[in-house]
């Protein structure tokens, strides 16, 4: 059964009483996106952002890289391009290739992590690299525990888990390799890319939030705007976007439970369609996700363990005979 280590509790947040989170929220809301990320980046320890590459994670990603350029130059850091050989080194001076280049060949500030179900568009996969060259990002990248490949996790899990346990299926592709992610990075706060507009358990969602039990907080800078805000900002600064956009697609997730959105006014009307589900488990509450990935888990050994029972028994006749 996959495992991460006891999940950490971060020594920042437990300073904070629900009386600081409503104050500092109070705040956060007066302020734009580019300001709370600002602020996030300034005032928040272990801050990482996690991103499936939607539209609304590759707002804020632009960003974070704009504000590092602009804190960069403030403080006069001419940063040696990637891309530059040392003699034009010599005859430009720092701040002009600065300019030159652009955030290309800037190191990026804020850790950046992808789930890699093993389930997504292709389209998916060709952005995550497009991204990585575009600002120049180490992306880092985790799987479902001891898989590199669909055919390792199938080969442990059988095909289309989705369909007999979806409850499994989300904590083994999604939650579990995302703990790890932030056990591994040593993350205290995690930026997500929900929106208020994305509707069902995100119409009433906090800029900052504290996960109970681990303390982790959960910063979600875009919570205010709007699908057409965030698509308009897309345009605005030429950030590349999931190809599948232009087919009609708003929210993107595996490639089994995502379609084009059917209501215009519902981005998120593609995913899981014809099922109730909302949410894939990433920000639901973590302990109990693991406790019934756990229960359903020890139901399918016993299950199993009486089916070989049964079948013993069935055989011990034969056996005799
Ligand atoms: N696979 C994967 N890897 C890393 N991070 C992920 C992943 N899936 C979801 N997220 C994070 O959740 C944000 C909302 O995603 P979705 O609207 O697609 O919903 S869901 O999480 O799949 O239910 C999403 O926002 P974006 O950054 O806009 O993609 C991320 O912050």
């Amino acid at each position: 059964m996959p495992e991460s280590t006891a999940p950490q509790v971060s020594s920042f947040s437990t300073t904070f009483t629900p009386a600081h989170l409503k104050f500092i929220n109070a705040k956060l809301e007066k302020l734009s996106p580019e300001k709370i990320i600002e602020w996030a980046m300034i005032s928040l320890p272990g801050l990482i952002q996690t991103t499936a590459f939607g539209p609304t994670g590759l707002v804020i990603l632009d960003m974070i890289n704009r504000i590092h350029i602009d804190n960069q130059a403030a403080a006069n850091v001419h940063p040696t391009p990637a891309s530059s050989s040392a003699s034009e080194d010599e005859s430009d001076d720092g701040d002009h290739h600065f300019k030159k280049s652009g955030y290309n060949t800037q190191r990026h500030p804020v850790p950046l992590i992808f789930i890699d179900t093993m389930y997504h568009f292709q389209e998916t996969l060709d952005l995550a690299q497009q991204v990585q060259d575009h600002y120049n990002i180490p992306l880092k990248v985790y799987k479902p525990l001891n898989c590199e490949t669909t055919a390792d996790f199938e080969t442990q899990y059988g095909q289309r888990l989705w369909e007999t346990d979806d409850l499994s299926y989300d904590y083994l592709v999604k939650v579990e390799p995302g703990r790890r992610a932030y056990q591994e990075l040593g993350a205290q706060a995690v930026i997500s890319g929900r929106r208020r507009s994305q509707k069902g358990d995100r119409a009433h969602l906090d800029i900052l939030e504290i996960e109970s039990g681990t303390g982790l907080l959960k910063l979600n800078p875009l919570a205010s705007w709007s699908f057409q805000q965030v698509w308009t900002y897309l345009r605005a600064y030429q950030v590349p976007f999931n190809a599948l956009l232009d087919q009609g697609y708003r929210s993107i997730g595996d490639w089994h439970s995502t379609k084009p959105a059917s209501n215009p006014d519902d981005e998120r009307s593609g995913r899981w369609e014809g099922k109730q589900k909302t949410e894939c488990g990433l920000h639901v509450d973590y302990f109990k996700m693991r406790a019934e990935f756990q229960a359903t888990q020890k139901k399918k050994q016993a299950l199993l363990a009486s089916r070989e029972a049964a079948a013993v028994v069935a055989a011990a006749p034969a056996i005799q005979a």
